[in-house]
């Protein structure tokens, strides 16, 4: 069995408000192990990016701790990378450039300038983009640059990626090619990946273990389901499989079923939500 890379126990958050401390989350408690493929899942507001944060070192846990390879985690680090929804490339500076920036950034100290060189064109040719290498973000479509923002987390040699959203601003078809361009950049280089996800059917294909969130306040995962599909994992293929089904029913039982944000609850509802081809409010 792979060695736990990333531990959460009994992890809170509160936030000062206005009205007092705000509890975001509570009693997190989570094992990631190394290679493994994570997605968390959950209602709008749960608690989600508060929790990739703390993992990235944004947000401070008020009680509990995250660790990682025995180090207790209390701030950014590019062991651990991280991909947001909107890209936040640089516009001045071009594909190849937003790469090297970070390649440079980690990587000066270690590299000659003809392997960073190497390094940063092997990670825009990971995510098929060294085609557009000398092109500006103002001069690329948004998949084009998430293809991007994938290639910079890698080039800084992560040992966990973390991804909030990151294809939740994309059209079906590119999120379509993007997943599909991520489940053979981590059959590749077995990455360790946490992601937030809206998308049922996303998470299902591509992760290994799905941790659903109980609405805030004082959100805490509600369930965690395994996912053993067998990899590689080829999207028409695997939705034939009745485990798929099972799975992505499973997902949107606890989301409408367990945990529906929308009250008073009733069938009508349950039912229209159901519908809505797998993604969460
Ligand atoms: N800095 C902050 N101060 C006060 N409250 C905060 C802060 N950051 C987050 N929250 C609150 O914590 C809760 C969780 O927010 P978070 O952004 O983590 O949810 P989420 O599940 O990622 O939502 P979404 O899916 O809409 O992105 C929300 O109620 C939010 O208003």
């Amino acid at each position: 069995m792979e060695k736990v890379l990333l531990e959460l126990s009994q992890v809170a958050i509160e936030f000062p408000t206005d009205k007092g401390p705000f509890c975001a989350v509570q009693n997190v408690q989570l094992k990631v192990k190394k290679g493994e493929f994570v997605s968390l899942i959950g209602h709008s507001g749960c608690g989600k990016s508060t929790v990739l944060n703390m993992v990235a070192g944004l947000n401070q846990a008020t009680t509990g701790g995250i660790v990682m390879n025995g180090r207790e985690i209390n701030q950014p680090g590019p062991e651990r990378a991280v991909v947001f929804q909107n890209h936040s490339l640089l516009p001045w500076l071009t594909c190849y450039q937003n790469v090297e920036l970070a390649v440079k950034t980690i990587f000066k100290q270690q590299m000659s300038r003809q392997e960073m060189h190497e390094w940063i064109l092997h990670n825009l040719d990971l995510v098929h983009m060294t085609h557009a290498k000398d092109k500006r973000p103002s001069e690329i479509s948004g998949g084009m640059k998430q293809r991007v923002g994938i290639a910079r987390a890698l080039a800084m040699k992560p040992e966990i990626l973390l991804m909030d959203e990151p294809f939740g601003a994309l059209d079906a078809l590119t999120r379509a090619h993007l997943q599909d361009s991520l489940m053979d950049i981590q059959a590749k280089l077995n990455n360790t990946v946490i992601m937030i996800t809206h998308d049922v059917d996303e998470a299902v294909l591509l992760s290994d273990r799905i941790v659903m969130m109980t609405n805030g306040p004082a959100a805490t995962i509600g369930d965690i389901l395994e996912v053993n599909l067998e990899r590689p994992r080829k999207r028409l293929a695997v939705a034939e499989m009745p485990e798929y089904h099972r799975l992505r029913t499973e997902v949107l039982s606890f989301l409408y079923e367990k945990h529906n944000k929308v009250e008073p609850i009733d069938q009508a509802s349950t039912e229209k939500n159901k519908n809505k081809a797998g993604k969460v409010a």
